[in-house]
């Protein structure tokens, strides 16, 4: 099979697809890959490196797309993208489409296969996604952090406070891989931290974890609606696998928060659940102001660390990429249930429920659009 892995054309964007221990293994396979010229670069991957590991380096990005059979990217195609997009091409990145429905309509119009890594699923548990999520976990209490100092427009306040003052309050909304990162180094600084979820055996995991160090609550409107007036620095890390994130904190709940309080909404690539994180930021603006709050919603945290998180993110992905690869799509995804959860689109069909449901669409199931004729395991 021919792999191609374009540069990202995100806002600081610095992951790529494919290392070249990536590049070495699917070569070994018998594969060819073709990466975009410094694609590479922003994790510290130059030219000579891939070309050491047996891939080929191509100019221009059209020409990666054309030529390939599996395109393997980090984040989403942007719209400048989509015209690349021809049938039969299996596309294996992030993409998040319910939250982004112009993408899922060119995906499927194209006749695209594409896998999200954030679907991929094995015993309840998103392995693509878990390596992405410990970064912007661990990330957003930095950031909140350095946000709630006076110069970054917060309230001039430090997490750990000092003897004689007060700490400052965190409230983490969504325990799972983000959540419970994010709360690991909110309590290292030495935070007053609150963990919020609606599975009532996942704060029981979280106060075995962390004892003491943290108060946990079960999510409801009026344990969130205290937590968050009580914030300094809100940390929103809810998943519904799939779904567009649901609205759980209000404008109003915005409103009671002191001036020059934090919110960190991670969930935002799928959608978001502030009611007033109504676009997008980015790290070059990664920020504004309303009701005296300032609100972050980068959709790509982990862009900015991207010598960790591309190695991070390639150690799980090239496995599955490697199956892809050597099998076929089809006979990858009908032997491998967790590889199956990942089919968002094929053959002109949304092939994933929560999609389909939030977008509008029939779901077709993945049998059908994809592996008519192959035995599904
Ligand atoms: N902005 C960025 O750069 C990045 C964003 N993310 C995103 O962060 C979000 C969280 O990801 P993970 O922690 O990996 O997901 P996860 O599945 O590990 O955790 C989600 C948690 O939300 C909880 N939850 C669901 N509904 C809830 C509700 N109504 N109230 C309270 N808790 C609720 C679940 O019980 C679960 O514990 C996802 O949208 C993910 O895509 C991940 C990495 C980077
Ligand atoms: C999860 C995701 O979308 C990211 O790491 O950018």
């Amino acid at each position: 099979m021919i792999i191609g892995v374009p540069t990202e054309i995100k806002n600081n964007e610095n992951r790529v697809a494919l290392t070249p221990s990536g590049v070495v293994q699917l070569v070994a396979h018998g594969h060819r890959v073709l990466v975009e010229e410094n694609a590479g670069v922003g994790s510290g991957f130059v030219n000579e490196d891939y070309l050491q590991a047996g891939a080929e380096i191509i100019a221009k990005a059209k020409d990666v797309w054309a030529t390939s059979d599996m395109i393997m990217k980090v984040k989403e195609p942007l719209p400048s993208e989509y015209d690349y997009f021809k049938k039969g091409l299996i596309l294996f990145t992030y993409l998040h489409l319910a939250a982004e429905p112009s993408l899922a309509e060119a995906l499927k119009n194209k006749g695209v296969t594409a896998i999200a890594y954030e679907t991929v699923a094995s015993n309840g548990k998103l392995p693509l996604l878990t390596p992405m999520s410990e970064v912007a976990g661990r990330m957003a209490a930095q950031i909140g952090a350095q946000f709630l100092e006076k110069p970054k427009g917060g309230k001039g306040i430090l997490l750990s406070g000092v003897p004689g003052v007060n700490r400052g309050k965190v409230t983490v909304i969504g325990g799972g891989v983000v959540g419970t990162n994010a709360a690991k180094i909110a309590v290292g600084l030495g935070a007053d931290v609150t963990i919020i979820d609606l599975n009532p055996e996942r704060l029981r995991e979280l106060d075995d974890l962390f004892g003491s160090n943290i108060q946990t609550l079960i999510s409801n409107p009026v344990n969130i609606a205290s937590a968050v007036a009580q914030a300094d620095l809100l940390i929103c890390a809810v998943l519904i696998p799939g779904a567009k994130a649901p609205t759980l904190v209000t404008e109003d709940m915005v409103k009671s928060m002191s001036k020059g309080s934090v919110i960190v909404d991670v969930a935002i690539d799928q959608g978001g659940i502030v009611e007033t994180v109504d676009h997008i930021t980015t790290h070059d603006n990664p920020t504004y102001e309303k009701h005296g709050v300032v609100h972050y919603a980068v959709a790509n945290m982990p862009g900015a660390v991207a010598r960790t998180s591309t190695i991070a993110l390639t150690n799980v992905t090239v496995p599955y990429a490697l199956q892809i690869a050597d099998k076929g799509v089809q006979k990858a995804v009908a032997e491998n249930e967790a590889l199956k959860l990942g089919v968002n689109v094929a053959n002109g069909e949304i092939t994933f429920k929560a999609v389909a449901h939030d977008l509008g669409y029939t779901y077709v199931p993945v049998e059908t659009a994809l592996l008519n004729g192959f035995a599904s395991v």
